[in-house]
């Protein structure tokens, strides 16, 4: 048997200015996150994809088609990429009904039709905008023309569909409106995205894969959960928004409102999020460290409804002063933020046995 050609496989090094991107990445399908502080080199690695940006050297393939290739000297234009290029503002034409516009997208794929194609109905059913085709964008809602353009770019047949940021100029509402939406490409689109966001609430959401990008280079890469509980990544991770990403399995509905999710480090209750909590769902939870407390003791009388035993593993200090705790709960990662007296009250030493009190509310209901 062959070996699976990855769904994007890039190998590329460029200088521009006194900035030197050296970044090696091998990602499966789905939603590939890019993640790093401002400056790492995110938005110049999906502007190589793009064909935006020339590299030094390397090799960019999407699906096993060379991109671009310095050794064997080619250069694909980036008209001639096929990708789907996602920006910040929907960029719709004001004169055009969300129709034409879907259409637009259409008219530069002509060539690469085939019978299986999407179809401007099928994404239009897919992103819930069937009921918008006749409007033009003046009347539509910030997260309605999003959803537009991500159709627009669907309906181009792109080989993969980049998107630097898409949610960080909407606001809250606004974005929890599109991630279902995102998730349903995910699933359903059957192309691979690769996705830039600093937002970890994104990431827990969405992503497939994630590559930590540091000053240029890849960090590392791998699943979300799996990254978000290395201590050696805390430094990319941790901060304000330090926490555990926990893959899950709705498991039944307990009454009061509440769902059980099965993880691996144990049972959670999380209060109903509508339309999303199907028993038998995968799932991934956000448990920041902030809203997690720590017991030497089991607790008792206490209106919480999650408590999971765990082992210190491991026990950093953050900038602020505060301990970052991390409690291996049979197998998995749980992170603590606790104060440094706290930490020394509780004399918090790696193989310490402690009990993790997680408020319900505190759950980040996920993908
Ligand atoms: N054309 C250019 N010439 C010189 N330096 C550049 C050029 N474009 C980007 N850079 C530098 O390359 C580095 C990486 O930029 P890039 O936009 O890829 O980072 P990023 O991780 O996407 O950041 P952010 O999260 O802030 O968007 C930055 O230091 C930036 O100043």
């Amino acid at each position: 048997m062959g070996q699976a050609v990855a769904a994007l496989d890039l190998d590329i090094a460029l200088r521009q200015g006194t900035f030197q991107v050296d970044a090696k990445i091998s990602a499966g399908p789905g939603l590939t996150v890019l993640f790093g502080p401002s400056g790492s080199g995110k938005s110049t690695l999906v502007d190589l994809v793009a064909g935006l940006k020339r590299p030094d050297r390397g090799r960019i393939a999407v699906d096993g088609v060379p991109l671009v290739d310095t050794a064997a000297g080619l250069w694909l234009p980036p008209h001639r990429r096929r990708v789907g290029y996602v920006f910040q503002e929907a960029r719709l034409l004001p004169h055009l009904t969300v129709r034409q516009n879907l259409l637009y997208g259409r008219w530069f794929a002509r060539r690469h039709l085939t019978p299986d194609s999407p179809t401007c109905e099928s994404v239009a059913d897919l992103l819930g905008i069937t009921h918008l085709l006749n409007r033009r964008p003046a009347a539509l809602s910030g997260g309605e023309k999003a959803r537009v353009a991500l159709g627009r770019a669907l309906l181009a047949l792109p080989r993969i569909l980049l998107m630097d940021e898409p949610l960080a100029a909407l606001d809250e509402a606004r974005k929890a409106e599109i991630l279902p939406y995102l998730e349903r490409l995910r699933d359903h689109a059957g192309l691979p995205i690769l996705y830039v966001t600093h937002a970890v609430a994104e990431v827990a959401r969405l992503a497939t894969t994630v590559v930590m990008m540091d000053q240029g280079r890849v960090r590392a890469l791998g699943a979300p959960s799996t990254l978000w509980s290395r201590p050696d990544l805390m430094d990319l991770t941790g901060g304000a928004e330090a926490g555990a990403l926990l893959d899950a399995v709705v498991s039944h509905e307990s009454g009061d409102g509440l769902f059980a999710l099965d993880t691996p480090a144990g049972r959670i209750l999380v209060p109903h999020v509508p339309g999303h909590l199907v028993p038998g769902t995968r799932t991934r939870l956000r448990i920041p460290a902030r809203d997690v407390l720590l017991s030497d003791r089991p607790p008792q009388g206490l209106s919480a409804l999650n408590v999971l035993p765990g082992v210190v593993d491991d026990v950093r200090e953050d900038a602020d002063g505060s301990r970052v705790v991390r409690l291996d709960c049979g197998g998995a990662p749980l992170l603590a933020r606790v104060t440094r007296t706290s930490a020394s009250v509780l004399a918090i030493t790696p193989g310490q046995p402690l009990w993790a009190i997680v408020k319900a509310v505190a759950l980040d209901q996920g993908s």
